[in-house]
């Protein structure tokens, strides 16, 4: 089956024939001279046979048959060579695939021993590992047991020594209390027969000096009795007897009774009249029309101190010459105000009537400083009341209102009743939230401005405006907006309240700014420049008026706070950075709900 077969050579022509018969005919004669050794009969017959050849006509043939057998044998030989070669080859072959194949197979058990080598080798070292771990963790575990058991005896040695000195405290406190107890009864007991003994013996003398006293009065009323009954017995019999006195004392007396009731009611109508004359409302805050004379300045004092009150210093007073340099507002607003304030006055002078006005925007815009000064420009004279006011009073809210139209037309000059918070007053009649007392107030409110007033302007300011009853909108004739303060308005409205808080030269009818300012150190203020108070400007988008205000008191109380009194620069900014953070949480909380902004 290898690729060097081997194929025996076979003659099948008639000369190989030949041959074979050559050869079977010589073999017995050798076979009969391997006994001698030697066998001449085969040389004979060979050389017999070569004569037979010569002497044949086909010994040429034959020769040649015989050279072509030597030839196949010699080709036979080649083949058999080649063939033993091949086999030889396939041996080297198979020898080296063995070969290969033994080392294959020990390099795979050396292969597979290693391997098994380093498997035990990582099972050993993970088996040291864990035991080392369990070892490690047996030791923690002693540790931590060690440890606790350390903590715990030294907590039971504290708490003993704790409880033995406790022990000790109580006992040394027993012991002082049993001795502060036993000396204060012994005091006690000692001061208790003392008083007990002072008692008894003041009883006594009390009880003697009584009924001494006793006595004495008693004989003394029993004399003015014994008197008293005497001299009326001796009157009424005079009176019986003279006719004339009699009639005299009765006279006398429904007389005197007549004059104290006339006095007393008397006094009562004249209170009403003069109160209905000269009262202010009480719904009515605030107003220019004095209760009596000397009363404008007392009412003014008060109102500064309101003002400085709710809004750290407030602008100027009624009437005020400088209260026209203490309002800031937008160029164009401040135009239409006074536009609005002469066509007012000029309203007054020719007795037409009225014209009422709407001022709505953010709170602390200036809304109510802008109706006092329009007041003021006008000439009318003026009243205050807020809204909210309205509701508590109930059921008498509609006679207040009615009261204050008709105390309104006690002013000649006329009257500007300027309603603040007028949403919370005046909000839509259909409201769910508006009780039946405040409806009534409103149709009050109504049916007194219901004609055009030659008494009366109506000024209402409101946040939300669209919250208004639309009989109260129709009711208006000029809408004025206040927005909130631009850059350059901030700005002004800064300088007006550094001026008015910090320096001299501030408002100088603000009775409670003069005695902060004479009791306080004088305020030095340095390097803080047109430039900075334009950043602080720029910093507050966003304030309104009052919150510019307040953050100026803050700086001022600020001042006041350091020893040496001066302002600068980097204090003033401080306290701009604080207020506008201040300022941007409040927005996030209304944002969220937290307030009500
Ligand atoms: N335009 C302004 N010029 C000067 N000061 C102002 C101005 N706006 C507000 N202020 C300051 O804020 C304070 C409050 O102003 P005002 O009472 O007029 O606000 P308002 O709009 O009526 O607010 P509210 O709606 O809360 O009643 C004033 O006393 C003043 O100190």
């Amino acid at each position: 089956d290898g690729p060097f077969r081997f194929f025996p050579f076979s003659s099948s022509t008639p000369q190989g024939d030949q041959s074979s018969d050559v050869k079977s005919e010589a073999k017995p004669e050798g076979e009969e001279s391997r006994g001698s050794g030697f066998d001449p009969e085969s040389l004979e017959r060979g050389a017999k046979a070569l004569r037979e050849i010569n002497s044949s006509p086909f010994a040429k043939q034959v020769f040649q048959v015989m050279r072509k057998q030597e030839d196949n044998r010699l080709a036979e030989l080649t083949a058999e060579k080649c063939h033993f070669e091949a086999a030889q080859a396939q041996a080297d072959i198979e020898k080296q695939r063995k070969l290969h194949e033994e080392q294959r197979d020990l390099m795979q058990q050396q292969a597979q021993a290693k391997a098994q080598m380093l498997r035990y080798d990582d099972e050993l070292t993970r088996k040291r590992m864990q035991t080392d771990h369990e070892v490690q963790r047996k030791h923690n575990v002693d540790l931590v047991r060690m440890q606790e058991e350390s903590s715990l005896r030294k907590e039971q040695a504290r708490r003993a020594t704790e409880e033995q000195i406790q022990a000790q405290q109580r006992e040394t406190e027993k012991e002082r209390a049993e001795i502060e107890r036993e000396t204060i009864r012994v005091k006690a007991m000692a001061e208790a027969e003392g008083r007990a003994h002072e008692a008894k013996l003041t009883e006594e003398h009390n009880r003697r000096m009584l009924i001494e006293r006793i006595n004495g009065e008693r004989e003394k009323w029993l004399a003015a009795i014994n008197t008293t009954f005497s001299h009326i017995e001796g009157g009424f019999r005079v009176l019986l007897t003279d006719r004339n006195k009699l009639l005299m004392t009765v006279g006398g007396a429904t007389a005197l009774a007549a004059g104290v009731y006339t006095t007393r009611e008397g006094a009562r109508v004249m209170w009403g009249y003069v109160n209905r004359i000269l009262g202010q409302p009480s719904l009515i805050r605030e107003s220019s029309i004095a209760r009596f004379p000397g009363s404008e300045v007392i009412s003014r004092a008060k109102n500064k101190v309101l003002e400085y009150g709710t809004s750290a210093g407030a602008a100027g007073s009624v009437g005020s010459k400088k209260s026209h340099g203490n309002i800031v507002l937008h160029p164009s607003l401040q135009k239409r105000i006074e536009q609005l304030a002469r066509a007012t006055a000029n309203t007054k002078t020719h007795q037409a009537p009225f014209r009422n006005m709407l001022f709505y925007g953010p709170p602390g815009t200036g809304k109510t400083l802008v109706a006092r000064e329009i007041a003021r420009k006008s000439g009318l004279d003026y009243a205050l009341m807020t809204g909210g006011d309205v509701a508590p009073l109930g059921a008498q809210a509609v006679t207040k209102i009615h009261q204050i139209f008709d105390w309104a037309k006690k002013s000649n000059k006329g009257l500007l009743l300027f309603i603040d918070e007028a949403d919370a007053f005046l909000c839509e009649r259909n409201s769910t939230y508006m009780s039946e007392a405040q409806r009534s107030a409103l149709n009050a409110l109504l049916f007194r401005t219901g004609d055009q007033s030659r008494d009366v302007v109506l000024v209402l300011a409101t946040n939300r405006p669209g919250d208004l009853d639309s009989a109260v909108t129709d009711r208006i004739d000029e809408v004025i907006e206040f927005p909130l303060p631009g850059e350059e308005e901030r700005f002004k409205l800064l300088k007006l309240y550094l001026n008015k808080y910090l320096s001299d030269e501030g408002d100088s009818t603000s009775k409670w700014g003069l005695r902060l300012k004479k009791k306080a150190q004088k305020i030095t203020i340095t390097d803080v420049s047109d430039d900075v108070i334009r950043e602080a400007a720029q910093k507050t988008e966003g304030f309104s008026g009052r919150e510019i205000a307040k953050l100026v008191a803050s700086v001022q109380a600020a001042v006041y706070g350091r020893p040496d009194c001066v302002l600068d620069a980097q204090l003033f900014k401080e306290i701009v950075d604080y207020k506008v953070a201040e300022h941007h949480q409040r927005l996030k909380l209304a944002a969220e709900g937290g307030l009500t902004a």
